[in-house]
């Protein structure tokens, strides 16, 4: 069990994250907020790559620091922004980093086959990867987090730059990773982890906001989620009354949907909230200023 117990991060007087606490055990945890919001702040105390300003994270009781290699030989870690040579193949880029880990050829060998057929590298496994998709050279990185088989595997923003089929693609992988070990996910993708994380953490304000169930993180919303039609005219005087989260042009009118916790109007069809709704409407504020 992994616990990260009234975590703080400053970068000088900047306050990164407050008071952070969240317990993990087995299974997909998605960390979903925009960028900035200190996804990355918060991966890197957990892989001990920077150090909580307050507080501490606990590796069954004891602190990941003083755990040091104990706590690395357990743990897979895929960077924002992972370093690979693109002129090493698959299995020349694995046998090098398997060599830095200590692994002896023969293992190393046989660990690595194994990994490229579950990351359905295994046909271009000695092409160089210069010529690889977005989506292969992160499955090249998923397969360099796995070579040690961690109890732990964290990947920030793992799906940046992938089309909607190679997200599709990783989101498999992912599941099918998540038997047995703790599998932490960021991202700001609502889709990406939305079927497949057994909880989803999100961060407002550098503080937690959920760390819930998806079912639970859309109950915040209900009945309070609407669809209407009204007319383009009045488009505008809608999105500052209302909390808009989607529109849409059908038949000449405006299909809106949006949040509304007060009075509600008789022609208003509510709907069942979407982790995206509580996404859109939690960091309204946030995205607005992202556009
Ligand atoms: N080394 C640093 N020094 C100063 N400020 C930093 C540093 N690293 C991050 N920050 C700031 O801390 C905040 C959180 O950054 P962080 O990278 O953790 O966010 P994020 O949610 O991972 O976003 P992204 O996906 O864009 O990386 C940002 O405002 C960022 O500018």
């Amino acid at each position: 069990m992994l616990v990260v117990k009234d975590v703080s991060k400053q970068y000088g007087s900047f306050s990164a994250l407050k008071n952070m606490n969240l317990e993990f055990s087995d299974g997909v945890y998605g960390l979903l907020a925009p960028n900035g919001a200190g996804k990355t702040t918060l991966i890197k105390m957990l892989v001990t790559l920077i150090s909580p300003s307050k507080g501490e994270i606990l590796y069954n009781g004891t602190n990941i620091v003083d755990l040091d290699e104990d706590y690395r030989d357990i743990l897979g870690y895929l960077p924002q922004q992972f370093g690979y040579y693109k002129n090493y193949s698959p299995m020349q880029y694995l046998l090098y980093l398997a060599a830095l880990k200590g692994l002896d050829k023969k293992n190393a060998l046989e660990k690595i086959s194994e990994l490229l057929e579950k990351v359905a590298l295994t046909d271009v496994a000695n092409k160089k990867m210069k010529k690889f998709s977005g989506g292969m050279i992160q499955r090249v990185g998923i397969a360099q987090a796995l070579l040690n088989d961690p109890k732990i595997l964290i990947l920030d923003e793992p799906t940046a730059g992938l089309d909607p089929k190679e997200r599709a693609r990783f989101r498999q992988l992912l599941t099918g990773l998540a038997r047995e070990r703790l599998v932490i996910i960021s991202t700001h993708i609502v889709s990406d982890i939305e079927s497949i994380a057994n909880e989803v953490i999100m961060i407002k304000n550098q503080q937690l906001l959920y760390k819930d169930s998806v079912g639970n993180i859309c109950n915040t919303l209900d009945g309070h989620v609407y669809e209407t039609s009204i007319s383009y005219e009045r488009l505008e005087s809608f999105r500052k009354q209302y909390v808009l989260l989607s529109e849409k042009q059908e038949h000449g009118s405006m299909i809106v949907r949006f949040v509304q916790k007060g009075k509600t109007e008789a022609d208003w069809i509510p709907a069942n909230p979407h982790l995206e709704d509580v996404f859109l409407y939690e960091y309204r504020d946030e995205l607005l200023t992202d556009l």
